[in-house]
C-alpha cells in the first residue's frame, strides 16, 4: 500500500494513528482514493501534511456522508481534520419523488448554468470514418484536423458490432433501473472511484452533479474489484468484458493512427503505454425538473490518453468546449462512438493536441445514459513531452511525472475544467483558449 488507506470501520472513525484491519475490500491496488499520499495533498488540503488517510464514516447514498481525513505528518505527529461532504442524494430517487424543484446543492451559479449565451448550436464536431483511416491519407488528414481543431470527434465504421453496443447500453440501463437497495450492494466509497455512487465530491459546499455513476476498473485484471461488479442484470459482467476488449482494440487502432498524424511511428504509444489501464464509467442522468439550473456532469477534461464514449441515441447532453470558448452540443449519431483526446496525449505532444473540456447537461423530460471508457498508460509509466514536440518555437510546457501519480491527483480533485492538468504544467497560468471565434462548421 502506498501512503493512506481506506477502512470499512462500520461508521466509527476509530484511530487515525493505528488503522484498523481492512474489512470491506477497498484495500485493492487500483482505487486511487486509497492511495492518497504525499504527491497530491493540495487537491484536498494545503496544510502541508505529508500523508492523508481517508476513513469511511458513513456511505449510505441518500444519507449524510462524511469523510474523516487524518493528516499524518512524516515525523509521526498528528493533526486531524474532518472533511464533511454533506447530504449526497441519489438523483434517481429524487426524481422518483416527483419533486418540482431541485435541492440547493444542485443549483449552479449563473455563469455555470447550461443555457447561457455561450452555447453554439450551429457548430458540430467532426465525424471520422475509421475504415477510411486504414485506406488513405485523406482519412489521416481529417483525423489530424479533428485532433488539432477539436480534440473531439465521432467515429463510424469503427468495427464494433452494433448489437454489442446495444447490449451494453441495455444492460447498463437495466442496472440503473434496479431498486436503490440492489445498486447499493456495489457502493462507491466516499472519495473513491469504483462502484455505484458519486465520484469527485470532497466538501460540503461543493455543488453536486445531476447524475448517478457506476465506475469499474477493467484492465489490467489487477485493478478490478470483483465485488463491485454487478451480478444483476444477468450477463452484465460478461458483456462488459467483451465490450471492453473491443473498445480497447479500437483505442489501440486509433492511437496508432493518431501517432501517424503526428509523424510518429504507429506503435509509438503502444510501446510506451505498457499494460494499458482501462476503466469504464456509466453515467445515468434522470430527468430533472429544472435542467436550466443544474449540471449533469461538471466541466472537465479526461485524465486518459483517449476516451471512447457511447451515448444514448435518443437524447443529447454532451457539450464540448470549442476553441473560441463556446459550448458545442454533440448530437448523437446512432451507433457512432465519441472519441476525445485526454490529458495524457496533451502532455506527450507538448500541447500540440489538447485535451478538451466537456460537460453534460440534464434534460427536463428524458433520462440519458453514457458508457465511457478511459484508456491510459500503465501507472508506472513516466510521462512528459516527447522530444519531437519540444523546439525553440514550442518550449517544454509540462514537467515529467509518473502516470499513477497524475491519476491519483485526478481522482482526488473535484471536476473543474482543466484545472487538474495544472499539476503537470510548468507554467500553470498559461491560458487554454486562443481567443478565436467559435467554429461555424465541422470538418
Ligand atoms: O455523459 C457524458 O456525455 C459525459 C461523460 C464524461 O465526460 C465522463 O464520464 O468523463
Ligand atoms: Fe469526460
Amino acid at each position: 500500500m502506498q501512503g493512506g488507506s481506506m477502512h470499512g470501520d462500520g461508521g466509527q472513525a476509530k484511530s487515525f494513528l493505528s488503522p484498523t484491519k481492512e474489512t470491506d475490500g477497498y484495500e485493492k491496488s487500483w482505487d486511487p482514493a486509497i492511495h492518497m499520499a504525499t504527491s497530491h495533498k493540495d487537491s484536498i488540503d494545503d496544510a502541508g501534511q505529508d500523508e492523508i488517510i481517508l476513513v469511511r464514516k458513513q456511505t449510505k447514498i441518500g444519507q449524510v456522508v462524511s469523510l474523516v481525513v487524518a493528516l499524518e505528518e512524516r515525523a509521526g505527529a498528528m493533526a486531524a481534520a474532518e472533511i464533511k461532504i454533506g447530504q449526497v442524494d441519489d438523483v434517481q430517487e429524487l426524481h422518483r419523488t416527483g419533486l418540482q424543484t431541485v435541492p440547493d446543492r444542485y443549483i449552479r451559479d449563473g455563469d455555470d448554468r447550461p443555457d447561457g449565451d455561450n452555447v453554439c448550436a450551429v457548430a458540430h464536431i467532426p465525424v471520422i470514418d475509421v475504415a477510411e483511416l486504414q485506406r488513405d491519407d485523406v482519412g489521416l488528414d481529417k483525423l489530424r484536423l479533428a485532433c488539432e481543431e477539436w480534440g473531439f470527434f465521432q467515429v463510424v465504421n469503427h468495427g464494433i458490432a452494433h448489437e454489442l453496443l446495444d447490449e451494453m447500453e441495455r444492460l447498463a440501463r437495466e442496472f440503473f433501473m434496479l431498486p436503490l437497495e440492489e445498486k447499493e450492494k456495489y457502493p462507491m466509497a466516499p472519495g473513491g472511484i469504483q462502484g455505484y455512487g458519486h465520484a469527485f465530491v470532497f466538501s460540503e459546499d461543493q455543488k453536486l452533479d445531476w447524475c448517478n455513476m457506476l465506475a469499474l476498473g477493467v484492465e489490467p485484471a489487477s485493478i478490478r474489484q470483483p465485488r463491485l461488479w454487478p451480478t444483476a442484470p444477468a450477463g452484465f459482467g460478461e458483456t462488459l468484458e467483451t465490450y471492453s476488449a473491443e473498445v480497447g482494440e479500437l483505442c489501440r487502432r486509433l492511437l496508432a493512427r493518431i501517432a501517424e498524424t503526428l509523424g510518429l511511428a504507429p506503435a509509438t504509444f503502444a510501446d510506451m503505454f505498457g499494460e494499458a489501464v482501462q476503466a469504464v464509467r456509466m453515467n445515468f442522468y434522470p430527468p430533472c425538473p429544472r435542467p436550466d439550473l443544474v449540471m449533469g456532469l461538471s466541466a472537465h477534461s479526461d485524465g486518459s490518453a483517449v476516451t471512447v464514449l457511447q451515448q444514448d441515441a435518443g437524447c443529447a447532453g454532451l457539450q464540448v468546449r470549442g476553441k473560441g470558448g463556446a459550448w458545442v452540443p454533440v448530437h448523437p449519431v446512432p451507433h457512432a462512438l465519441v472519441v476525445n483526446i485526454g490529458d495524457t496525449l496533451e502532455v506527450l505532444t507538448n500541447g500540440r493536441y489538447k485535451s478538451v473540456e466537456h460537460r453534460a447537461v440534464a434534460n427536463g423530460e428524458q433520462d440519458r445514459l453514457s458508457v465511457v471508457t478511459f484508456y491510459a498508460p500503465a501507472y508506472d509509466v513516466e510521462l512528459g513531452p516527447l522530444p519531437e514536440f519540444v523546439t525553440d518555437e514550442a518550449p517544454c510546457r509540462y514537467r515529467r511525472f509518473n502516470h499513477g501519480e497524475y491519476s491519483r491527483h485526478y481522482v482526488t480533485s473535484r471536476l473543474e475544467g482543466k484545472k487538474t492538468l495544472e499539476f503537470a504544467k510548468i507554467d500553470p497560468l498559461a491560458g487554454e483558449h486562443d481567443g478565436t471565434a467559435p467554429e461555424e462548421t465541422s470538418t
